[in-house]
């Protein structure tokens, strides 16, 4: 489209003006805030950054084949441009606007479903999504894990992509003519206004607990972030989980239509509909593992539900799976048979060996959080017929208020813990074990039933085979067997380390330790 279409589209007087008289013929093919991803026709958003001005690039990106530029004023200062330059004070609150422009309102034509909360966005879009292929829709996911446009897979860089990727997403999406798109919507991309120009016919709230204390300065403003996504500039409609205080108060600030789910009556209180154990609602024999039943309090309809992946935490994202697919209009019935379809969940309560004679069994989750690692080792606690061993560490560059709280976390749930590196990106790897260490042996100090060990296990892969080794297996009927539960990188592929990311996958780590202490034969 035009320039002056273009601007006089995104707003007028004060806030937006194109410099230089020839602006307005500009014809803008694309738009990116990336120099090293123009392409020809585009408009190079020039923002201004944490680290630095992206006015910097604008010769990289003009030499690429941008056709114009849009910054903010401090930008134009150092700016000396071949082509027109689009001057707004805070050019990051018009580029949602733009990008929907120029890529066409692509979310119009699509239904679209948005996931926020701390924990659980990956697997309940994973949830939605496959319930609504097996529904027969034509879908499009973007998430922490992957981009997927019908069947074509992009690996992800960012859990939620800046505006100006998100809408050519959609864009591509449309032309090839999607239903739907489920999308994990992280607080910084509400606070960085990422989604900006999209209206989602449904939001999700799954939970909120500590994480990102690096970006947001206190779980207020982190609260009012992910509230953001509730007020009708974001949403038409809601589903929120209120088994956390978080939830309740979200329930009560909402400015859109909300539907409330708890996953007992205990955390419910009045919550509209509420998870029960199906052999509670329906008494019968051959209950299948994971069913649940979904009550509506105030008519008593329910939703006969199947939970496929482990722990009750996914009992709530499977239901708001349930309420989300209900919000967009499918009927109980159809919901109840796209939702019996098991999804696959890369990374999450991953099963990379099911443990018996020839070794333990050995698990691959993504718990980053204090409350996640909670979760995810009650969850596997109970499941468990040997010891619990979990390994993990925490990300460097990131809140350093949750190594101590993830490192008690696992120090109360599991039985020996064993601490490494996650991503320690620009940090000493061995002050940030030293954090984790010195939560989880604070929480035995203070009488943590769990962990009679907690050992620094070192770099990954050699904790990894620490902990395999240390594992017991089960060789007769009744031996019971350990639980090894590798946790923090879940499906990821590589490890950074001082600024490189050398390839690093925890499932093929476990496999490569599984082989090498079965040929050795040490645990038997
Ligand atoms: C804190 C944060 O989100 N920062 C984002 C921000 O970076 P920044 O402001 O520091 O960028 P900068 O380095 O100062 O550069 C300024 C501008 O120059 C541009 N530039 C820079 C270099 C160049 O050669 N050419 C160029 O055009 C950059 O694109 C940027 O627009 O803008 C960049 C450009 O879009 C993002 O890549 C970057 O995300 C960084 C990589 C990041 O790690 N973000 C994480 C924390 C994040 O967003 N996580 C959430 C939550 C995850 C979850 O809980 O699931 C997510 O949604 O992934
Ligand atoms: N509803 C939940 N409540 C508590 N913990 C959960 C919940 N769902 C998942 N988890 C735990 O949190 C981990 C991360 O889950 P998931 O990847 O679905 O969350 P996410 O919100 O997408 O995380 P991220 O923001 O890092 O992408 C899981 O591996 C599991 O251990
Ligand atoms: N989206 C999360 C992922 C964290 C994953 C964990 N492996 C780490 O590196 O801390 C973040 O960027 O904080
Ligand atoms: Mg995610």
């Amino acid at each position: 489209m035009l320039l002056r279409d273009l601007t006089a589209r995104i707003g007028t007087g004060s806030s937006v003006r194109a410099a230089g008289p020839e602006a307005g013929d500009v014809l803008v093919t694309g738009v990116t805030l990336d120099s090293r991803s123009v392409l020809p026709g585009d408009l190079y958003a020039a923002l201004p950054g944490f680290n630095l001005h992206g006015a910097r690039f604008v010769a990289d990106a003009v030499a690429a084949g941008a056709v114009a530029v849009l910054t903010d004023p401090d930008g134009l200062a150092d700016l000396s441009s071949s082509v027109p330059v689009v001057v707004a004070d805070d050019p990051r609150s018009v580029l949602g606007a733009v990008a929907a422009e120029v890529y066409g309102h692509p979310s119009e034509g699509l239904t679209m479903v948005g996931i926020t909360g701390t924990n659980g966005k990956t697997t309940t879009a994973y949830l939605v999504e496959s319930a609504l292929r097996a529904h027969g829709q034509r879908t499009g996911l973007i998430g922490t894990v992957e981009t997927r446009i019908g069947d074509e897979r992009i690996e992800s860089v960012r859990t939620t992509p800046e505006a100006t990727d998100l809408h050519a997403l959609l864009g591509l999406m449309r032309e090839r003519d999607l239903d739907a798109c489920v999308m994990e919507v992280s607080s910084h991309a509400l606070e960085l206004r990422r989604v900006d120009g999209v209206v989602y016919d449904v939001a999700l709230f799954t939970n909120l607990s500590q994480d990102h204390l690096d970006f947001h300065a206190s779980m207020d403003d982190y609260f009012a972030a992910k509230a953001s996504l509730f007020t009708p500039q974001r949403s038409r409609s809601a589903v929120v989980c209120v088994d956390d205080a978080w939830g309740r108060r979200l329930a009560t600030e909402a400015t859109v239509p909300t539907v409330t789910l708890a996953t007992s009556e205990e955390a419910g209180g009045d919550a509209d509909w509420v998870a029960e154990r199906a052999e509670r609602a329906e008494q019968t024999e051959q209950t299948q593992q994971g069913a649940f039943s979904l009550r509506e309090r105030s008519t008593g309809r329910v939703l006969r539900l199947v939970s496929h992946l482990p722990g009750h935490f996914n009992v709530a994202n499977t239901a708001l799976a349930a309420l989300a697919l209900l919000g967009i209009g499918l009927a109980p019935t159809e919901v109840e048979a796209a939702m019996s379809v098991a999804p696959d969940v890369p990374g999450r309560m991953e099963v990379v060996a099911s443990g018996g004679p020839e070794g333990p069994r050995c698990v691959v989750d993504f718990a980053h959080t204090p409350d996640a690692v909670d979760a995810a080792l009650a969850a596997l606690r109970e499941s468990t017929t040997g010891r619990l061993i979990a390994v993990l560490g925490a990300g460097g560059d990131r809140d350093r208020g949750k190594r101590p709280a993830m490192g008690a976390a696992a120090a109360r749930q599991a039985d020996v813990v064993v601490v490494t590196d996650d991503n320690p990106r620009s940090e000493d790897p061995a002050e940030i074990r030293a954090a984790v260490i010195a939560g989880a042996r604070e929480a035995v100090r203070d009488g943590a039933p769990g962990a009679t060990e907690i050992i620094d296990g070192g770099p990954r892969s050699s904790a990894i085979a620490e902990a395999i080794a240390l594992a017991v297996v089960g060789t007769g009927e009744d031996r019971p067997v350990d639980t090894v539960v590798v946790l923090g990188k879940g499906h990821e592929k590589g490890q950074e380390i001082r600024g490189v990311k050398h390839p690093f996958d925890d499932r093929d780590a476990v496999r490569a330790a599984l082989a090498a202490v079965t040929s050795s034969g040490v645990t038997s």
